[in-house]
């Protein structure tokens, strides 16, 4: 150390005992980021005067380096690039502490040290900014919970509604996927519950505690795409409208990632996911780095895949590499045992989120919901009793209600049954539906249905049987 600089930090001692009044903390480092000296402030104690950070006393950390009391100080990168830092807020234990670090020069503006001063909280002009530093750290304390309580998944096995041997075969196979780490794909029509088996085998499997991401493929722009799925790198120039960001991969890491609609991606980008299905990692738009990620997927589609790696839009090998543990789940029509229990719940739900007192369907309305083919499949039956609840009246959901909603569902008996049938099919068909119109309006009482009809109960009995028919009320 030169004389100069002996006189350099001298002054700075000087300096120190000067403003030592007017701060909380102070310390001074050499060119190594050594500590020279610190002040005997409150700030580096606890409560009963035990130091922080496990020093015993203040000479025992001289000529030790900053990070042994300040494990991710800024003081080494204030002497090895010289920058100052005139006003930063740092947390150090309990408190938030205002802080300036500037480096000190000889007189031919060598580096020789830094210094850094913890401005004293108690000055009332800092008091706000702390105090709105504590307030926004607070709320993105909170933020940071609920995006993770949003990534969670909403839905569990139990949410998979139905008893069909169809469904209870899925429930089987959702239990299982959840057992195991390997890729799913879940296969079936629009509106078959495909994002619902998805959550619940998240839900089911040990990834529980991580996040749960989603991403529709097909509603996004294909030239998102690759931004989507694997993020925007900082500073990279990626084009307009694309901020740097993380990508669906490194949002799920630990976690889920479902991958819906997997039929709808184009080829190069199917080339991509392939990649980075074998690799697990990453490479952001932009960024010429990797990033390990540990992803587990569930893909689904509602397209046929075999098919279009015969036509050539679908890679075969990104289909084995998704198709190790294939769900195929039912179309609505398909297990129509589940309708009562499907169209119960969707009213349950429509009368909590109205307010309204729970509709419960008559065995006419049941009928007419099994007389339609559901192309749309559980998402359309939940919207065709939304639809009921919102442009009808009444405490029960009747045949009637589905007029306007449902084509073709037929309520009442009609005089002219279809030609060219045998005429005991088209009388059956008859007697049924004057069985159907009379429950329906006896309200499912089937002792009066029978009087209308003139039929003795045991009769009716008989014919229920014979037709099929599950009245739920008993006289
Ligand atoms: N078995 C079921 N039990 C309860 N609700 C169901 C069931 N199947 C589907 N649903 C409900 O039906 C709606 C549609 O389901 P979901 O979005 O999972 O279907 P999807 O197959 O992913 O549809 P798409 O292919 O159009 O994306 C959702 O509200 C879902 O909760």
């Amino acid at each position: 150390m030169t004389a100069g600089r002996d006189e350099h930090f001298a002054a700075a001692r000087a300096l120190m005992v000067m403003i030592d009044e007017m701060i909380d903390g102070a310390i001074l480092v050499d060119k190594d980021a050594r500590i020279v000296w610190f002040n005997d402030k409150h700030v580096w104690f606890d409560d009963k005067r035990k130091a922080l950070l496990g020093i015993r006393s203040l000479t025992e950390v001289v000529g030790q380096p900053i990070e042994r009391v300040i494990p991710h100080s800024q003081m080494r990168d204030v002497v090895e690039t010289g920058r100052s830092f005139p006003l930063d807020i740092m947390r150090y234990g309990e408190h938030t502490l205002l802080v300036s670090r500037l480096p000190l020069r000889d007189e031919q503006g060598e580096i020789i040290g830094a210094l850094a001063f913890a401005l004293k909280n108690s000055l009332t002009y800092l008091r706000p900014i702390a105090e709105r530093f504590n307030k926004l750290q607070s709320r993105l304390a909170r933020m940071e919970q609920e995006l993770a309580a949003s990534r969670a998944p909403k839905y569990s096995v139990e949410n998979l509604v139905g008893f069909s041997p169809a469904m209870l075969q899925v429930k089987r196979l959702v239990r299982k996927a959840g057992q195991i780490n390997s890729a799913v794909l879940v296969l079936g029509e629009t509106g078959t519950g495909k994002e619902l088996v998805a959550q619940a085998i998240h839900a089911a499997s040990d990834r529980v505690d991580r996040p749960f991401v989603g991403i529709n493929v097909a509603a996004i722009p294909e030239n998102l795409l690759e931004a989507e799925f694997f993020g925007v790198a900082p500073g990279a120039y990626t084009g307009a409208g694309r901020q740097p960001r993380p990508g669906k991969f490194q949002l799920a890491h630990g976690g889920t990632l479902f991958l819906d609609e997997i039929g709808d991606m184009p080829l190069p980008l199917q080339a991509k996911l392939l990649r980075v299905l074998q690799e697990r990692e990453v490479e952001p738009l932009g960024s010429n780095q990797v990033i390990k990620v540990d992803v587990r997927i569930i893909a689904a589609t509602s397209r046929p895949l075999p098919e279009m790696m015969r036509n050539g839009t679908f890679r075969s090998d990104l289909y084995y590499r998704l198709n190790v543990f294939p769900i195929q789940l039912p179309a609505l029509r398909d297990h129509k045992e589940d309708l009562e229990i499907l169209a119960s719940l969707f009213s349950e739900r429509m009368a909590v989120s109205l307010d309204q007192p729970m509709r419960d369907l008559t065995p006419g309305a049941l009928d007419a919901l099994r007389g339609h083919d559901w192309p749309g499949n559980v998402r359309e039956l939940a919207n065709v009793i939304e639809q009921v609840y919102v442009r009808t009246e009444g405490e029960r959901i009747l045949a009637d209600d589905f007029a306007d909603i449902l084509p073709g569902a037929a309520t009442r008996p009609t005089a002219s049954p279809a030609r060219k049938r045998p005429l005991a099919d088209s009388m059956d068909e008859l007697e049924r539906s004057l069985i159907l119109a009379a429950l329906e309006d006896a309200q499912g009482n089937k002792l009066e249905a029978a009087r209308s009809l003139g039929l003795s109960r045991t009769n009716l009995y008989a014919k229920l049987r014979k037709h099929g028919i599950t009245a739920d009320s008993e006289a």
